[in-house]
């Protein structure tokens, strides 16, 4: 696998890009990175992600795969070294049933929480997004990980929001911390890791990109 040409189009700011970079970390597997305009698309994205036009897309030998989760299923697979995936086929559902939940609760409610929604709309998407992160503090239970002992599928899909918080708890004025502390420790094991950490963006600046969002998303409703 040596002659192996992997690049990946990615945006630095996309949890869910955030999640590939994790992975092929975790597998040791070089590639090129190949930051994308989101506003002016390449024509290499449109032409390797022709049906969704969005990052990340991950090409292997010329072959593209997309979306996110698929994305690390691949990766998984293909290189076989610290698995993500467990190899019995029930537990593999139940991580694919909460990497699927992350991506339909925890993803998505970020729009009505910090961008499109204001008072009581914003109030019951964080009241939301607060519930969903406890069901799932309630899944990672006493373990250290997701995935066990290890950094696991869920580790994977859920841990790149965590440079998101800042933005989250700064715009829609609440605490995470206060509401999952044991959820909050979890993050800052997985940030031990290299391959998190240096996949991961810095706060701070998600914080003034989120802001920036926030200020086109208001200025557009206006016209
Ligand atoms: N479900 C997709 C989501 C991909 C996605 O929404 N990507 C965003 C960046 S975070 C994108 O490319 N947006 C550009 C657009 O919507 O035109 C995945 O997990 O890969």
């Amino acid at each position: 696998m040596d002659n192996d040409q992997v690049t990946l189009l990615d945006f630095w700011a996309s949890p869910v890009g955030m999640r590939v970079r994790i992975a092929l970390a975790e597998k040791g597997v070089k590639y090129e990175y190949k930051e994308q305009s989101l506003r002016n698309k390449s024509a290499l994205l449109l032409e390797m992600n022709p049906v969704h036009k969005k990052i990340p897309v991950l090409i292997h030998n010329g072959k593209s795969i997309c979306e996110s989760l698929n994305i690390v299923q691949y990766i998984d697979e293909t290189w076989k070294q610290s698995p993500l995936l467990p190899s019995d086929p029930y537990e593999r559902t139940q991580s694919m049933f909460w990497a699927n939940f992350v991506d339909q609760k925890i993803y998505d409610l970020k729009g009505k929480m910090i961008w499109t929604a204001e008072g009581e709309e914003q109030e019951a998407a964080k009241k939301d997004f607060v519930d969903c992160l406890k069901l799932l503090e309630g899944e990672l239970g006493a373990k250290p990980y997701f995935g066990g002992g290890t950094l696991g599928f869920v580790d994977v899909a859920l841990v790149p929001f965590y440079c998101w918080f800042h933005a989250y708890e700064t715009m829609a004025n609440f605490s995470i911390e206060a509401e999952c502390p044991q959820l909050i420790e979890w993050c800052k094991r997985c940030m031990q890791k290299d391959s998190v950490s240096k996949s991961l963006a810095d706060p701070q600046m998600i914080y003034n990109f989120a802001m920036k969002l926030r200020k086109i998303y208001r200025l557009s409703e206006q016209v």
